[in-house]
């Protein structure tokens, strides 16, 4: 591929440990939740009439566990875990080259979006509150399951036209093949980043180097 006009990051296996999703946030999500929706019925309400069943707690729950990219829940999760970043019990992991990565493509001119299953506001509260600080500013966009699931073709097909550019300029980069191949069945240029090595690359200072 030539150089990209613009590159897309996953998060959770590309910018950010799996762990740190698996074993902090949705488990702080999942510890929070009942109180968190009793605390905030009327800001809740419009987001539980999306979630099916008598219990709406009880199917957020489920589908916590079972990892649904549903987007009720990552609008909540998002919510929850935005109380934890301002008590400073969360910070926001990335790799060391992320920032790195970041900065290097920021230098080149590469404008850096992000496209993961979580909210956009539970994007901007991860990497504003970084361990490696406020990266929002190396950031140009964000877009997540509005923008359609990330295994879908259609998803890279839509985040291509908002950004007024051919598909073929977008480079995209995750952990995960089925997102890798929904990219590229989209017409983007697609890394699969395996940070224990396998994938294409191993870390994001492979990408571009
Ligand atoms: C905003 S960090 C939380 C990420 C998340 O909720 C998730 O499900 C991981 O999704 P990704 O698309 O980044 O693999
Ligand atoms: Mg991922």
């Amino acid at each position: 591929m030539d150089v990209p006009q613009a590159i897309l990051l996953d998060i959770e296996g590309t910018t950010s440990s799996i762990a740190f999703v698996a074993d902090v946030l949705f488990p702080y999500a999942r510890a929070h939740l009942r109180d968190f929706v009793a605390a905030h019925g009327e800001a809740v309400a419009p987001i539980l009439a999306e979630v099916p069943g008598d219990d709406p707690v009880a199917t957020l729950l489920e589908w916590i566990d079972a990892d649904r990219k549903a987007t009720p829940l990552k609008t909540l999760q998002g919510m929850i875990w935005a109380q934890g970043y301002a008590e400073g019990v969360l910070e926001g992991h990335v790799y060391p080259d992320t920032p790195v990565a970041l900065r290097r493509w920021r230098g080149a001119g590469i404008p850096v979006h992000i496209y993961s299953s979580g909210s956009i506001a539970a994007q901007k509260q991860l990497f504003g509150n970084s361990i490696a600080g406020d990266l929002r500013p190396l950031i140009a966009g964000y877009f997540d399951t509005t923008s359609g699931p990330k295994r879908e073709s259609a998803s890279y097909t839509a985040i291509a036209a908002a950004l007024g550019l051919p598909p073929s300029a977008l480079l995209f980069v995750s952990d995960v093949q089925a997102e890798v191949d929904a990219a590229h069945a989209a017409g983007l240029g697609a890394v699969l980043i395996a940070r224990d090595g396998g994938g294409d690359v191993q870390s994001l200072d492979a990408v571009l180097p």
